[in-house]
């Protein structure tokens, strides 16, 4: 998507760098000795969880063309609809497995050995089990007590370890789960070995400090891996995945754009500028994020939505700048208002200088680049210009430039006022601004 206009694109050698300030610019994590913020992995369920997702339908060559895209991005893992969902969804499954992918391909399956069955011959690397052990989903889901958990938990995970794939066990519902309960489940299937347990707040209720809570609880009753699945319903997903991996979860699940069931989950773009700003090496190392406009372009293409203006990184107006006092600081020195660079994602830094909260440093830097010669005086007088039209109407960037260029005209060539009135006078305004802004 391209800038608005009335934008300016900020040429990125006229800026010094701002890569100082991303690598930890709050200084050591006191969450250090736990925290997995430099070393988590994706699971990325767009196929899976964003399958789920109210627009979703997701054809075969659909799930091939996001799955490839996904896999060029570098997540670590692609997370797949259960094969038994449908008898499409068990061949798109098959044949995303043969794609020879270098993400591993997991698939979600209900805590049973019907779906494992159907699962483990799929071609899979792992297979994700999952039973709600709260009393709202044991009560009024699956209706099977903790005992029964336990014991479908151990046979679904002795069966795949058995076909020598990845097992993941998680809890559904684990925030409105008993703690007893939870730290009981994930002890059993920690001790038969799984390679992660995972946590999820289905319905999104959960905050940091809950999240951090459990997350540590947990790090210190079991040795596997920890998986974590949030929800947005309250809007906390990223700073929840954020908390989680502070606390010591390695793996985060993400959708593209955060599609999923209601208003969805984690979205990777988001939890991507969470990370970038934590710790930048880490995740330029591992992701390829100037891949990232197109990913969601072509997820937000299957499923019709816009990208909202507001998303991280990729809003269209993320990395646009406007009142005088940012532009003219971000013109020293991007790092002033900027956490996260535009560059890093392929993506251009704009100062939005056709409108009234401009300051002349923004117009001297419009002068500039329209190769005029004007002082700083008069770069002041210009821009009292630009303020006043703009505070008759919205300005573009023409508006500006033709202003600015009037005003060079008239300090280059003495100025011969016209001798008739003018119908309308702005205060303030010359002649030529007043017909510009009837037009
Ligand atoms: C929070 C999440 O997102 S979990 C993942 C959700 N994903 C899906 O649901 C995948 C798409 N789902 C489907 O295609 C279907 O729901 C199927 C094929 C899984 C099941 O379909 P149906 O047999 O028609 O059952 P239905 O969907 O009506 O109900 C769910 C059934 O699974 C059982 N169940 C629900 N969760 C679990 C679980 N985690 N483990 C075992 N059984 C479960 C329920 O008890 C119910 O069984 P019932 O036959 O006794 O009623
Ligand atoms: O398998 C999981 O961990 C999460 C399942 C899920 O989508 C949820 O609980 O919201
Ligand atoms: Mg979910």
């Amino acid at each position: 998507m391209s800038a608005p206009e009335g934008f300016k694109k900020v040429s990125e050698d006229a800026h010094k760098s701002n890569q100082e300030i991303n690598s930890n610019p709050y200084g050591p994590n006191p969450a250090d000795f736990l925290s997995n913020v430099s070393n988590f992995q994706l699971i990325e369920s767009t196929l899976r969880e964003g399958e789920q997702f109210a627009n979703a339908f997701f054809s075969t060559e659909k799930k091939i063309e996001i799955a490839k895209a996904l896999d060029e991005f570098g997540v670590d893992y692609i997370e797949l609809t259960s094969p038994v969902a449908s008898e499409q969804s068990r061949k798109d499954c098959e044949a995303i497995c043969k794609l020879g992918l270098k993400a591993k391909i997991l698939t979600h399956i209900r805590c049973h050995m019907d779906d494992a069955r159907v699962a483990v011959e799929t071609g899979v690397d792992g297979v994700d089990v999952v039973i709600g052990t709260s009393q709202f989903l044991r009560q009024f889901s699956h209706g099977k007590d903790m005992n029964y958990i336990a014991e479908s938990a151990v046979e679904v995970i002795e069966f795949v370890k058995s076909k020598g794939i990845e097992i993941r066990f998680s809890s559904e519902d684990s925030f409105r789960s008993d703690l007893v309960d939870l730290l009981n489940i994930y002890k059993t299937v920690d001790k038969i070995g799984v390679n992660r347990v995972g946590i999820a707040d289905t319905v999104g209720c959960a905050n940091p400090r809950q999240v951090y809570e459990l997350v540590r609880t947990l790090r210190s009753v079991v040795h596997c891996d920890i998986e974590c699945h949030f929800h947005n319903d309250t809007g906390c997903a990223i700073a929840n995945a954020y908390t989680a991996l502070e606390g010591g979860a390695r793996l985060i699940d993400v959708s593209v754009l955060g599609i999923g069931e209601r208003n969805g989950i984690t979205p990777l773009g988001g939890l991507m500028a969470r990370m970038v700003a934590a710790d930048r090496d880490y995740v330029l190392s591992k992701y390829k994020l100037h891949k990232l406009r197109d990913l969601e372009n072509l997820v937000a293409e299957a499923v019709q939505v816009n990208i909202p203006f507001n998303n991280p990184i990729t809003g269209f107006c993320a990395f646009t700048h406007k009142a005088g006092i940012h532009a003219k600081a971000i013109l020293a020195n991007p790092s002033t208002y900027e956490i996260l660079s535009p560059a890093d994602f392929g993506l251009t830094r704009y100062i939005h200088f056709a409108n009234r909260l401009t300051g002349w440093n923004a117009i001297k830097s419009r002068v500039d680049q329209l190769n005029l010669q004007l002082s700083d005086e008069q770069c002041k007088e210009v821009t009292n210009k630009i303020k006043k039209l703009g505070d008759v109407r919205q300005l573009t960037i023409d508006d500006v430039d033709s202003i600015i260029k009037d005003f060079h005209a008239d300090v280059a060539t003495p100025h011969v006022r016209p001798t008739e009135p003018v119908p309308h006078v702005i205060e303030g305004l010359e002649e030529s601004d007043v017909k510009r802004s009837k037009n």
